[in-house]
């Protein structure tokens, strides 16, 4: 379990301070995988540097495994460390030992004896799919096999906390996919508590239970991903979502079907029971109206189903209001104003 209390960040001294880091307060449970996103500079490196001690907060508590981190002994640092597990976009691999040597290298520290070493180096190489390439050298490999190697060292010490900084955003989409697919593995075969940042919503969507945003230097939102993605508060938020989901209008069309004179558009959201469910039609016939899908995406969203459309009502003022409102109770319903939001 990691918990940040009020946690802030400043760097530097003077006028040049930097708040990288301000008042956040969240907690990442055991067992789960919690993405963190947002734009770059938005602090979320600092964040998770913060979980292992390779930045110090300037305030407020960071609590790992029911310790207050920053009161402990640098003997209980160091085998805190072990039990945190990191990985890097960079791989951060050394170049000058193979494969196996990388794997190897965090036991050698805890001065784990050769035959040990060896049948866990063993162990990691088969889970992450690298038997036959022990021998070779990281710039022999491809970027996946890299960071294949990398997760295999950071296991290497068998962690309950696995940190990833943007470890897939230098890869390619299929790549990615893999690297995603074997994190998800880890957790449960593991049963290791994920802690990763991006500024890839799709990563988010892909692997985790739970999310935060942030901006500024704050957590701007927080939940359950499947939650977020279907009810987002903030614009920034929503500019996330809608960049993996495909959901948003371009301006010009948007502008073009605005032109019409009786035009109403509206963006309806289904989830769960609700998506499974003819609503648009039974409700509109009711009322006897049309409808008209304008634009949208129905996703897979943690094995349920998540439909956003913009969907276009023709008929009497009145009778599109009752729509609109009989619609609310069931699902959320937005007016799609001239910018698409
Ligand atoms: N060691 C440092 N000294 C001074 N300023 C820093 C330091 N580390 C980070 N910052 C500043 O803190 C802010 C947050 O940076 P941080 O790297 O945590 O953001 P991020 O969301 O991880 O972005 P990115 O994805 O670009 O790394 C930025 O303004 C950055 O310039």
């Amino acid at each position: 379990m990691i918990k940040f209390e009020e946690v802030s960040k400043v760097f530097g001294t003077g006028d040049k301070t930097v708040q990288a880091v301000q008042n956040v307060s969240l907690t990442v449970n055991k067992g789960e995988i919690f993405g963190i996103v947002g734009f770059s500079g938005a602090g979320k490196s600092t964040l998770i540097r913060l979980v292992n001690l390779l930045e110090r907060p300037s305030s407020g508590k960071v609590i790992v495994n029911d310790f207050e981190i920053s009161s402990i002994s640098k003997d209980e640092l160091r085998k805190l460390r072990r039990r945190i597990g990191m990985i890097f976009q960079s791989f951060n691999l050394f170049n000058s030992r193979t494969v196996s040597g990388n794997i190897a290298y965090p036991l050698k520290l805890t001065r784990t004896n050769k035959q040990e070493i060896d049948r866990r180096v063993k162990e990691l190489l088969q889970f992450v799919g690298l038997e036959d390439k022990a021998d070779k050298y990281p710039e022999q490999l491809s970027g996946g096999q890299r960071q294949r190697v990398g997760i295999a060292r950071a296991l290497a010490t068998s962690p309950d906390i696995l940190i990833c900084d943007e470890a897939t955003s230098a890869l390619d989409p299929e790549t990615t996919g893999e690297i995603l697919n074997l994190l998800k593995k880890i957790n449960k075969e593991y049963n290791i508590t994920i802690l990763l940042i991006t500024h890839e919503m799709h990563v988010i969507r892909t692997i985790c239970d739970r999310m935060a945003v942030m901006e500024n230097g704050e957590v701007i939102e927080e939940g359950n991903v499947y939650d977020i993605f279907s009810n987002p508060q903030s614009k920034t938020t929503q500019s996330f979502i809608s960049s993996v989901l495909n959901d948003k209008l371009s301006p010009r069309l948007l502008a073009k079907l605005h032109e019409k004179p009786a035009a109403r558009l509206y963006r309806v959201v289904f989830t769960g029971e609700a998506s499974s469910e003819p609503l648009l039609s039974r409700v509109t016939r009711k009322h006897q109206i049309d409808f008209n899908i304008i634009y949208g995406s129905i996703n897979e969203l943690q094995d349920q189903l998540f439909g956003s459309l913009v969907v276009e009502f023709y008929g009497e003022k009145s009778e599109v209001d009752n729509v609109v409102k009989e619609l609310s109770e069931i699902v959320e319903v937005r007016e799609v104003a001239h910018h698409g939001s």
